[in-house]
């Protein structure tokens, strides 16, 4: 028999702030193979140009940010060249840019929380595009002046999953260290991944399709620390319950990404969709039931859901292999929509954008298309290499972190 739904009596984790970022470079998606094409001296590749146009066609993409400059090919030639040795270009040009986008996400984000960036306790920074020591964990601390004894944590290479996995490892913190202040930054750059298109490798060509650069960054505390002397902060926007991973059985080595000498190569089988399709509800199950949350024969609509947008056929496979109605992934088709794919960091968007759809609704204001986020409970769900799949189960705030709409902690005894 399933467990009841879990009390909100003990400290869970929240999240209390959210901030995003990108960089200033857009490509609309329509313009966006012509450009591909062209700043890799591709134009002759016909059959290839029209297929990668095909799957930009079907990608639910509009438009996505770069980091990456012609400027920065044409210093670094070797970028487009599979053949040649690019790690150390891509990595030279990663070690600024990931701490910086990184650095605007979480400036936004300790805006919001309305504390000093010196309260924060511990920094859990993932990237794709890192293998350095000291690494953005240290340059973004060094960036934000968080203090010398904040506890950093660096993931490197978790993939598509690395949101929810610096989530997870927040969320943990959090809990186990009373009052302590976590910021997750995560911030990830394609041009750790760009090349040529390349007919032997049709699967890169669907990477260079799908993503896109940005940066996510978290406050994660404790929702019990209510003394009365604890500083003013941003209420609650989800309340963290539960975490968990797992992997869909049979599926290893189908999405897998190695650091080579020419930068980090993505594999990402064809199959991918099928296998989340097929695999999904059973991980949900899994993740699910033991908090009474579990979908039985009517579905998963009950819940509200926070999906890693990883592509548009990742989406349409969670909405067919949970049965979901349409409008449910809403918050994550308008992220992939808006940014492309933007790996580790675009779970934090779609929290963002559901929060934001959540405000829209309680300020009465029009909704754009039929969606249900406003349940209380959800799940936030990431796919990485492996198949690994990340489950956190969210209970939405009652104000959706309204600052005002929620009694604050008072600064007086
Ligand atoms: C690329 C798409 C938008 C294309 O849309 P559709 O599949 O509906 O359209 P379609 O079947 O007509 O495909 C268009 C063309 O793309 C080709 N194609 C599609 N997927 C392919 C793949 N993985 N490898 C090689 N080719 C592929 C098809 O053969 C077809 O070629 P032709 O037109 O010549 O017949 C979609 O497949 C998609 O969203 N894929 C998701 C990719 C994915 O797995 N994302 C996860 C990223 S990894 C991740 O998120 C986790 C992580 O990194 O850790």
């Amino acid at each position: 028999m399933a467990s009841p739904l879990p009390t909100m009596e003990t400290a869970h984790a929240a999240v209390l702030a959210i901030g995003t970022a990108n960089p200033a470079k857009c490509v609309a998606q329509e313009e966006y193979v012509d450009w591909y094409f062209r700043v890799t001296k591709s134009d002759h590749l016909v059959d290839l140009k029209a297929k990668m146009k095909r799957m930009c066609d079907k990608s639910g993409i509009r438009k996505r940010h770069l980091c990456l400059t012609e400027d920065m090919i044409a210093a670094h030639p070797e970028l487009l060249d599979r053949a040649a040795p690019s790690l150390d270009a891509r990595l030279g040009i990663a070690r600024d840019a990931v701490p910086e986008l990184a650095m605007a996400a979480a400036a936004r984000a300790i805006a919001e929380w309305g504390r000093p960036a010196a309260d924060i306790t511990h920094l859990v920074v993932s990237t794709n595009a890192g293998a350095h020591a000291p690494g953005a964990d240290a340059r973004l601390a060094e960036l934000l002046g968080l203090r010398a004894t904040v506890q950093r944590t660096v993931l490197y290479m978790h993939g598509c999953s690395a949101g929810c996995s610096a989530l997870r490892l927040a969320k943990d913190i959090a809990e186990s260290n009373r009052r302590a202040r976590v910021l997750v930054a995560c911030a990830e750059v394609f041009l750790i991944a760009f090349a040529a298109p390349d007919e032997a490798r049709l699967d890169a060509l669907v990477a260079a399709s799908l993503f896109g650069d940005g940066a996510g960054a978290v406050i994660v505390g404790t929702d019990g620390d209510d003394d009365p002397g604890a500083p003013v902060e941003h209420p609650p926007i989800f309340h963290m319950l539960s975490a968990s991973q797992t992997t869909i059985a049979g599926t290893h080595q189908r999405v897998s990404l190695q650091l080579s000498e020419r930068g980090l190569d993505y594999k990402i089988s064809g199959e991918v969709p099928a296998l989340v399709r097929a695999g999904i509800e059973r991980c949900m199950e899994d993740a699910l039931a033991p908090l009474g949350l579990a979908g039985g024969g009517g579905g998963w609509n009950h819940l509200f859901w926070a999906m890693h947008p990883g592509g548009r056929a990742i989406l349409d496979s969670y909405e067919a292999g949970l049965r979901l109605e349409p409008g449910k992934l809403a918050a994550s088709r308008r992220v992939l929509s808006e940014y492309g794919n933007m790996s580790g960091a675009a779970i934090i968007f779609v929290l963002d954008e559901l929060r934001r759809r959540r405000r829209r609704r309680d300020g009465g204001e029009e909704e754009e298309e039929e969606s249900d986020e406003y349940c209380e409970w959800g799940a936030m769900v990431g796919v990485g290499p492996g198949l690994t799949i990340e489950t956190m189960v969210l209970r939405a705030s009652a104000t959706g972190g309204h600052v005002g709409d929620e009694v604050k902690k008072s600064t007086t005894a």
